[in-house]
């Protein structure tokens, strides 16, 4: 374990799920602290079946193992790669113009037809060559929607107001399980392409299921770049633009990237499994009154998960 994984905090899941109060309470702080101060913490008991991963991860490598013009019409222009698939070099962070060396798939909540949101966030699209996808992938969205669910808990009792406050945003929320494929440098690169250049996430909260090579990065309240190795179980959870939003900057969001591998590993693929806990569209992105103060005054102006989530896409290069 590298000298940064010891320093991000370790958080347990399952003592906010059915600890003692002090083991509560213990959870609440070192989580809230840890996304203020770090930006990053690593967490265990959250329940999510270690097998359910490497089943979805097996079925992520038969789907990107496919021909580019069969995953190419599982393209979704019209809702900006929000769901299906979205090819190689096509997404760069804002305010870069060369697209990261990465091809990925988004999985969105499934809605019932006539749900109101759905024609916001559009209907997911399933790959008919890998007939267990579509299952494995609703399960392992379903689990983390929970397991991200009780974490906007526990933050609401950090900020001290009631535990539904973050958690209410994101019911029916705009959530997406992104599964990425980083192909080996020897086989696509782009000039001046990165992995994943440094940006920080749209959303709420990131849940990182570990990824199965080495390259993640962020950037430390104090501008260091520390690696991040996600060991086996454990799951990553880092802090987005909209959380930053309704805590007024309290809890900023986190700087990250992922990085090539040295040029003797230029062979080396990675995938890996963020889910970007998200608000329903409909959403006012707004300072919570408690972190507004005469010290710190509102610092954006409000607007909508949906409305701010066309921004950044468009600043991504995926909404034209
Ligand atoms: O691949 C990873 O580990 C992180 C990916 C990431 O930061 C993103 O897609 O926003
Ligand atoms: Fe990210």
């Amino acid at each position: 374990m590298s000298s940064t994984s010891r320093r991000i905090p370790l958080i347990d899941l399952s003592h906010y799920r059915s600890g003692t109060p002090t083991e509560r309470a213990r959870f609440v702080h070192t989580f809230g602290e840890g996304l203020r101060e770090f930006g990053f913490v690593s967490m265990v008991g959250h329940g999510i079946d270690d097998g359910l991963i490497r089943r979805t991860y097996a079925d992520v490598e038969k789907l990107f193992q496919l021909p580019d013009d069969v995953k190419t019409r599982y393209a979704v222009p019209e809702l900006a790669g929000q769901r299906g698939y979205t090819g190689f070099g096509k997404e760069h962070a804002k305010d870069r113009k060369v697209g990261d060396l990465k091809e990925f798939w988004h999985v969105g909540r499934e809605l019932p037809a006539g749900h109101r949101y759905l024609p916001h966030y559009g209907a997911n699209v399933w790959p008919s060559e890998v007939p267990t996808f579509r299952e494995h992938t609703m399960a392992l969205f379903r689990e983390l929607d929970g397991a991200a669910k009780m974490m906007l808990q526990a933050l609401a009792e950090f900020f001290d107001v009631p535990r539904p406050t973050f958690s209410d945003m994101a019911t029916d929320g705009n959530s997406v399980l992104r599964l990425i494929h980083y192909p080996p440098l020897r086989e696509r690169f782009i000039p001046g392409g990165v992995r994943a250049a440094e940006h920080e996430d749209i959303n709420l909260i990131t849940l990182l299921c570990e990824g199965t090579a080495s390259g993640l990065e962020l950037l430390t309240r104090d501008g260091e770049w520390l690696p991040v190795d996600t060991l086996r179980g454990q799951i990553v959870v880092d802090s987005g633009d909209m959380l930053s939003r309704v805590t007024n900057e309290i809890i900023p969001a986190t700087t990250h990237r992922v990085v090539n591998p040295r040029s003797s590993e230029e062979d080396t693929v990675r995938y890996s499994l963020p889910f970007f806990c998200h608000p329903s569209s409909d959403c006012v992105l707004k300072p919570l009154p408690c972190t507004e103060t005469p010290d710190n005054p509102a610092r954006h102006a409000p607007i909508t998960a949906g409305d701010f989530l066309h921004q950044r896409l468009r600043e991504n290069g995926l909404l034209k």
